[in-house]
């Protein structure tokens, strides 16, 4: 008999750990949201293979269930598994993006009978829904693992078997650490940008303009501004302390720059913007991690009609499928430049070879 998954919360996540999932397993997917219509789409997309009509009866009886809601619901849920008369014999996953309460909540439910490990893919989108889930989202991205002390090994290989699809690097961490560490890279920069936009939005009550003049840095700064409003109540609340620590840092750091900027300290500024620039050169972009990497091909292009049509017929014709596609630096009289979006690293040095084979100039950007 095919083994059953129950699916919680069919969203970006939620979906695209089903999608990858199901790439390695023979096993039916049941799914469960509190919208009907994420329920409705994932069923029209294939995400899942059933939507669940009992709750309880599917949670005692699946293999495995993932939760993938924001994580107040994910604590919720738990906290409602271990009021069953029978408590769910499977092993019980989350990927929820803070892990401390979480684990607190599944540390105390161990006596009831739940088996969980905390599980946080490094990866996503400011994207939300099933309509954004991709089976390759997690691809080389850092999957975070947070057993309970008494995890068995045994069970953590079982989760990282579920989930082998997904081809991410499964690391086990402590809860803590975890959401220091994700507070640092994640969560408080989702405050900074969000902060930004607001910053913006007041000044274009005055200065209307402001708006159009918001360009490409504006934009890539503030792009995960953008991100579901709900899940980010709920971070930010799970991560209260490292988060509280952060803006005080952050502030005192902004101090620092506010006396470099009134004392109009050459050196001083100069050095700033070098020893950010160098160290976020460093980091690694090929794989996911640290800096999503889009897999991005910029193509030379002259101002000519039907250039991005002859450009996007010659990668259909290579069967190379693209996820985005914009046109930068465009100005009359000069070299306009495309943006394109690969799923791959292959796809994108297919692309560069086809094209350059009809004379195209192609860069990859680092
Ligand atoms: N978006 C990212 O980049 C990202 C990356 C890694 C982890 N996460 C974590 O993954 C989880 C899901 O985020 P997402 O990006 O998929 O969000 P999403 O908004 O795309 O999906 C969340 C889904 O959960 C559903 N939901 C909410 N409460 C529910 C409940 N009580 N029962 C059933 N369904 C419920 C929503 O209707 C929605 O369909 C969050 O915990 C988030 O912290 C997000
Ligand atoms: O790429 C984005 O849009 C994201 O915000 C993804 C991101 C991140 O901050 O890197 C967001 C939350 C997660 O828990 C993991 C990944």
């Amino acid at each position: 008999m095919k083994k059953r998954v129950l699916l919680i919360g069919l969203g970006l996540i939620g979906g695209s750990i089903a999608m990858a999932v199901k790439k390695e397993h023979e096993c039916i997917i049941v799914g469960h949201d509190i919208s009907r219509d994420h329920e409705n789409l994932a069923k029209r997309l294939q995400i899942v293979d059933e939507i669940c009509s009992d709750l309880e009866k599917e949670a005692t009886t699946a293999d495995l269930i993932v939760l993938a809601t924001p994580v107040e619901e994910t604590e919720r849920l738990l906290d409602w598994f271990a009021s069953f008369e029978t408590p769910p014999k499977a092993l019980i996953t989350d990927v929820g993006s803070t892990k401390s309460k979480i684990m607190q909540k599944a540390n105390k439910l161990q006596d009831k009978g739940i088996d969980f490990i905390g599980g946080h893919p490094m990866a996503g989108s400011h994207k939300s829904g099933p309509g954004s889930a991709k089976a390759h989202l997690f691809e080389n991205a850092f999957y975070m693992m947070t057993p309970t002390p008494s995890t068995p090994d045994d069970q953590i290989n079982e989760l990282k078997e579920w989930l082998k699809g997904t081809h991410a690097k499964f690391i086990v961490m402590d809860a803590e650490k975890h959401d220091l560490l994700t507070g640092v890279v994640s969560h408080f920069p989702h405050v900074v940008a969000a902060s930004l936009v607001r910053q913006v939005e007041q000044y274009a009550n005055s200065h209307a303009q402001i708006n159009d003049l918001a360009a490409g840095g504006f934009k890539d700064i503030t792009r995960i501004a953008s991100s579901s409003p709900a899940m980010w109540k709920d971070i930010i609340k799970h991560n209260k302390e490292n988060i509280l620590q952060l803006i005080d840092e952050w502030a005192y750091e902004m101090e620092y720059v506010k006396d470099l900027v009134k004392s109009e300290n050459d050196q001083g500024l100069y050095n700033y913007f070098s020893g950010a620039k160098t160290y976020r050169d460093a980091l690694p972009i090929k794989a996911k991690g640290a800096i999503t990497s889009f897999y991005d091909l910029y193509v030379d292009i002259i101002d000519d009609i039907g250039v991005i049509s002859r450009v996007t017929s010659i990668l259909a014709d290579n069967k190379l499928s693209i996820t985005n596609i914009r046109v930068i630096e465009a100005r009359e009289d000069i070299y306009g430049v495309l943006r394109i979006s690969f799923q791959s690293e292959d796809d994108r040095q297919s692309a560069k070879e086809s094209l350059e084979e009809l004379q195209f100039t192609t860069y990859i950007a680092m």
